[in-house]
């Protein structure tokens, strides 16, 4: 039977624990056919990122189309765009192809401290992306840069929600990862009627590179399934809680979360 399919627009990952490498083998976890329109080639091992090299705008928008058009879409994610010129060309394109749902993880910077988006970016990320996105899914640290609000507890989490979602996504996921001393890690998903709460432990472990990758590309595989957002987060949170758990290390650095639990079940 033809599975799913879900399209990520990011860079590469050469340590292979985030960006399409992450998306990649999260779609497949998931039973999902995953399509690639490279953004940026990044140099990069677990100690951080050495530099990277975007790919040609012209030439993102021509992956994107060449499997829209011939293999559909049934869900997009975009991570890693790089540049201010790609975010442009990627937003004119996903109002010309037909892409189902559309996940904007407005990735800035590796969780390293390496920047990923030349310093214009993330306006264009806020103008041309997240009016268009079905769910966007920041971190606190792209929170504070796109907003200005430093998220501190649930009141200012919730703030931070309502500021987001006057940029124009449907809903919000504000991911409460980096809120560290709470033993939960509380994420915050609304569309501005409905508020819910996810909330699972947080585990001690240095291991979590590519964990934003994989969250949102666990909850845009449940959405080319044909879930519901409220259903996709709440998967996608489940999911990543047992990647995280299970992260383990890798070089001398940060090493990845595991999705390889599900070779078990
Ligand atoms: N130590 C942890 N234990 C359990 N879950 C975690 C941990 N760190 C992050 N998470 C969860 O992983 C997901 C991504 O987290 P976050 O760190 O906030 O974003 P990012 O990976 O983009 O920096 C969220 O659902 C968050 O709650
Ligand atoms: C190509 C690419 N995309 C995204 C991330 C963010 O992941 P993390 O926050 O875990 O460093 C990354 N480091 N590299």
């Amino acid at each position: 039977m033809t599975p799913p399919t879900a399209l990520t627009i990011a860079g590469s990952d050469s340590g292979g624990g985030a960006g399409i490498q992450a998306d990649l083998r999260t779609f497949f976890a998931h039973g999902v056919h995953g399509l690639v329109a490279l953004t940026a080639v990044t140099v990069q091992n677990s100690l951080g990122v050495q530099g990277f090299t975007e790919i040609p705008a012209d030439v993102v928008t021509a992956q994107i189309k060449a499997v829209a058009s011939d293999m559909g879409v049934n869900a997009a994610k975009t991570g890693m765009l790089a540049t201010a010129e790609i975010i442009r060309a990627v937003a004119k394109t996903l109002d010309e192809v037909e892409v189902g749902s559309l996940v904007v993880d407005p990735v800035a910077a590796s969780m390293t401290g390496h920047a990923l988006l030349r310093e214009d970016a993330l306006e264009a990320i806020r103008t041309e992306l997240f009016p268009r996105a079905t769910l966007i899914t920041p971190n606190l640290d792209e929170v504070r840069l796109l907003t200005g609000i430093s998220v501190v507890d649930a009141a200012s989490q919730r703030s931070a929600a309502e500021a987001l979602l006057e940029f124009g996504s449907r809903w919000v996921l504000v991911k409460g990862g980096h809120l560290v001393g709470t033993p939960e890690c509380v994420d915050l998903l609304t569309d501005g009627r409905e508020y819910r709460e996810l909330s699972g432990p947080r585990y001690e472990t240095e291991n979590t590179h590519g964990g934003g990758d994989t969250m949102a590309s666990a909850i845009t595989s449940s959405l080319a399934k044909g879930a519901s957002i409220p259903d996709a987060v709440a998967a996608g949170k489940k999911f990543i809680e047992r990647c995280v758990a299970e992260g383990y290390s890798l070089g001398a650095g940060v090493g990845p979360v595991s999705p390889f639990w599900v070779l078990d079940r």
